[in-house]
């Protein structure tokens, strides 16, 4: 929704990436007689690693190609048999069995961090690991340097785009990274000399250096050693314990720290750091509650300490958000305007609705009650995001690269941050398995995903799986709407297909279906989205927004696998095209007498005349169909007219835009009757402008109460466009004026 997925330039590439895929399926099941020596496979190797270490890759765009999917191996380790290199098959999954491996080459990162390696029998061949931490966040080196011995479970053996083979991995769960001491290394790889092992106490301090200089994986591995050593005591254990959770806490293992902290028992004699790293892990995994009764219990116990009060008021707030929909919004567009990335700390509301089975949808959103036009539907924060900085911008550790994601297997893709939120979507999973039921119930088409959820005490993350997942349900996102809406606004005319390289996951929005008839509106605070309800709706109704304009003519929305019938697309389907001919000449005639108005204002009476011949050609309702096209002129003649002090016409236009749209609203004549919008209509960023113009017009008139009644419209409208109204200046209008005269 949003994204860059039109590819057309790329596609040459995914061509030839689907025939090199297809000449090497008609390898399949071959043994390889001629592989490369151990030297030759060394040098190409490097001879690659240093090219790559010397350019600068910074304005390059990088591919991935997802291939053909394949299933994560589900079976524990010890269930599986040895294979050697010497044994592979091309084009093959060698299911059942395992393969012992150590690294000869430092890593290379391209869309994978590669190395080759060797097994017992001295053969070697290339291992490509994907979805692997990004070097900023974790050093290739730190854990797949020289001399690491692994074992690649169940090897999918395959021939590269070079031409060339190697052993691909998709699957986090596909690899078991040993330890130097671990049964599973060959004896041979094993150091003959004996390893003196290090005392609990040693260990201890290991740990807690390797955390000063933030190397929590590291001190991850420390402190483990601590809690398996044979000479442990209660007390060291539950101090390791308490240090290990920290270290998960900083790489995001939120479910293992929690375990760590002893939650949700903390004993007679609770240890503070053990419940403040348990209430930091529970916000972090947005369990407010329990972090606020953990906080609750800190605070009592440990009452000099003033992070308790600080971070228990922090929770509460979010508390308040989750039950109210009551949000800081000026400060959070203050935030998202300046904070890289804009990753905003708020909890998520979700208002009146609930997700319930559709007719011909699926599942879909529906209003549980009563709801206004401008309500909040779901304030979410994202479950994953990947930002992208604007060109030009420092490019900060957080920032996502641009690059092309591309299935094989689908034919479809992506130009922006999505090749990063896949991973970084596959990792969140891989710490927090609790968080992933939420999401493996998406969406995700026909795709069919083994149901083993863990094996060998580990998770299973099906990487296909949250490709599809994130395929048919990622989010296009500017760093704030707000921007956008003023852009839009600036430039005075729509503007129908803004796409974005930030990407975002939110879960209770991908459970809401497209209509181009929309009844609610998306919007960004960086990375919070606001949904808001675009006009009154009643029980049971089900929410719909636009997941991107539908292409002329077409209604086939190809990248979700579904043809809209909304009366919008049925009504561009059955146009003659007669008429729609003849609407594009009266719109060529209108330009050029919008341009003539400049200097000849009497050409408003033409103006005025072809509109009416426009309207003529609409035989539906503007209930039923509304007419976006007749509603840009309106809305400029009606800025015209302000601009003119020609306020009675300007109401007259005014009127008509709005009605264009779809919109009923009554007290446009000068009587008493209250300016009241009864039904409102097809909803655009501009409708802002309409009511602000209708304001100006009423007050220029002296209708003062009129005057304050559009106003209020304009600024649910600004509500509904940027996702808050406490930004609202009522002056856009103005502005507009100022910039330009016309559209
Ligand atoms: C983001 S998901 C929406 C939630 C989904 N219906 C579900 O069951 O979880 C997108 C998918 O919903 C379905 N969908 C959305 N809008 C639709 C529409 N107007 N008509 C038919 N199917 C639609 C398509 O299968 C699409 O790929």
């Amino acid at each position: 929704m949003d994204s860059n997925t039109f590819l057309g330039p790329y596609m040459k590439a995914l061509e030839a990436q689907r025939q090199l895929l297809h000449k090497a399926q008609s390898r399949r099941g071959q043994r390889l007689h001629n592989r490369e020596s151990r030297d030759e496979a060394y040098n190409t190797f490097m001879m690659g690693y240093l090219s790559t270490v010397m350019q600068s890759r910074q304005h390059e765009i990088h591919s991935s190609f997802v291939p053909p999917a394949y299933a994560p191996c589900a079976t524990s380790i010890v269930d599986l048999t040895p294979i050697f290199i010497k044994d592979l098959q091309l084009e093959t999954h060698h299911r059942g069995r395992f393969l012992t491996l150590r690294t000869i080459t430092p890593p290379n990162r391209m869309s994978a961090i590669m190395a080759i390696t060797e097994d017992e029998k001295d053969d070697v061949v290339l291992l490509m690991i994907y979805q692997q931490e990004d070097e900023e966040v974790r050093r290739a080196t730190d854990f797949f340097g020289q001399g690491t011995v692994l074992i690649v479970k169940e090897p999918y053996f395959k021939a590269t785009s070079d031409g060339r083979y190697g052993l691909r991995v998709d699957h986090l769960s596909d690899i078991v990274w040993t330890k130097h001491d671990d049964s599973m290394v060959p004896a041979k790889w094993r150091s003959r000399m004996l390893k003196v092992k290090a005392s609990v106490q040693a260990l201890k301090k290991k740990g807690n250096d390797a955390v000063a200089q933030k190397r929590y994986h590291e001190a991850i591995d420390f402190y483990s050693e601590g809690i398996d050593h044979e000479n442990v005591t209660e007390e060291e254990l539950a101090m390791l314990k308490r240090n290990r959770a920290l270290a998960y806490l900083k790489t995001g293992q939120f479910d293992a720290a929690l375990l760590d902290t002893g939650f949700p028992s903390f004993g007679a004699q609770p240890n503070n750091k053990a419940l403040f790293r348990a209430a930091d892990t529970l916000y972090n995994l947005e369990r407010y509650d329990e972090c606020c009764q953990t906080l609750e219990l800190f605070c009592s116990a440990f009452s000099n300490d003033s992070d308790g009060p600080t971070a228990l008021a922090r929770a509460r707030d979010r508390i308040t958000e989750q039950t109210t929909g009551i949000y800081p919004f000026k400060r959070m567009q203050a935030l998202a305007r300046t904070m890289r990335p804009p990753q905003l700390n708020h909890a998520t509301f979700t208002g009146p609705v609930e997700v319930r089975q559709t007719a011909s949808k699926g599942r879909g959103l529906f209003a549980t009650q009563a709801i206004k036009a401008g309500d909040l539907l779901l304030c979410e924060k994202a479950f994953g995001y990947a930002y992208a900085e604007s060109e030009g911008s420092v490019v900060n550790r957080d920032t996502s690269k641009i690059s092309l994601l591309m299935n094989i297997e689908t034919n479809q893709g992506f130009l922006g941050t999505q090749a990063d939120l896949l991973t970084k979507l596959v990792r969140k999973l891989w710490c927090n398995p609790s968080r992933a039921p939420a999401f493996k119930t998406l969406f995700h088409g026909q795709y069919e995903s083994p149901s083993t959820p863990f094996v060998d005490d580990k998770p299973i993350v099906d990487t296909f799986l949250v490709e599809r997942i994130m395929t048919l349900n990622v989010f296009g996102c500017p760093d704030s709407s707000i921007g956008i809406w003023k852009d839009t606004m600036m430039a005075a005319s729509r503007k129908e297909d803004s796409v974005h390289h930030s990407s975002g996951f939110w879960i209770k929005a991908s459970y809401i279906n497209h209509s181009c008839r929309s009844n609610a509106h998306r919007s960004f605070i960086g990375d919070m989205m606001v949904v808001r309800a675009t006009r009154d709706l009643e029980p049971g109704a089900e929410i719909l927004f636009t997941y991107r304009p539908a292409k002329k003519l077409e209604n086939v929305f190809e990248h979700w696998g579904f043809r809209c019938e909304c009366t919008i697309c049925l009504d561009t389907k059955t146009t003659k095209p007669a008429t729609t001919k003849q609407r594009q000449q009266i719109h060529k005639r209108l330009e050029r007498d919008f341009d003539l108005a400049l200097n000849h204002p009497d050409t408003i009476r033409n103006i005025q005349r072809t509109l009416d011949a426009l309207q003529k050609t609409y035989p539906q309702p503007t209930s039923a169909v509304p007419r976006v096209k007749i509603f840009d002129p309106q809305l400029a003649l009606t800025r015209f007219l302000i601009q003119d002090k020609k306020y009675m016409d300007a109401l007259v236009h005014g009127k008509s835009a709005l009605e264009s749209l779809g919109f009923v609203v009554t007290g446009f004549e000068a009587s008493d009757v209250e300016f009241r919008v009864v039904t409102w209509g097809h909803f655009l960023d501009h409708v802002v402008e309409a009511f602000q113009h209708v304001r100006s017009a009423f007050r220029a008139s002296g209708a003062e109460k009129k005057a304050i009644q559009a106003e209020g419209y304009a600024k649910v409208a600004y509500r509904i466009a940027v996702g808050e109204d406490e930004t609202y200046d009522p002056s856009y209008d103005q502005k507009i004026i100022k910039h330009f005269t016309i559209g």
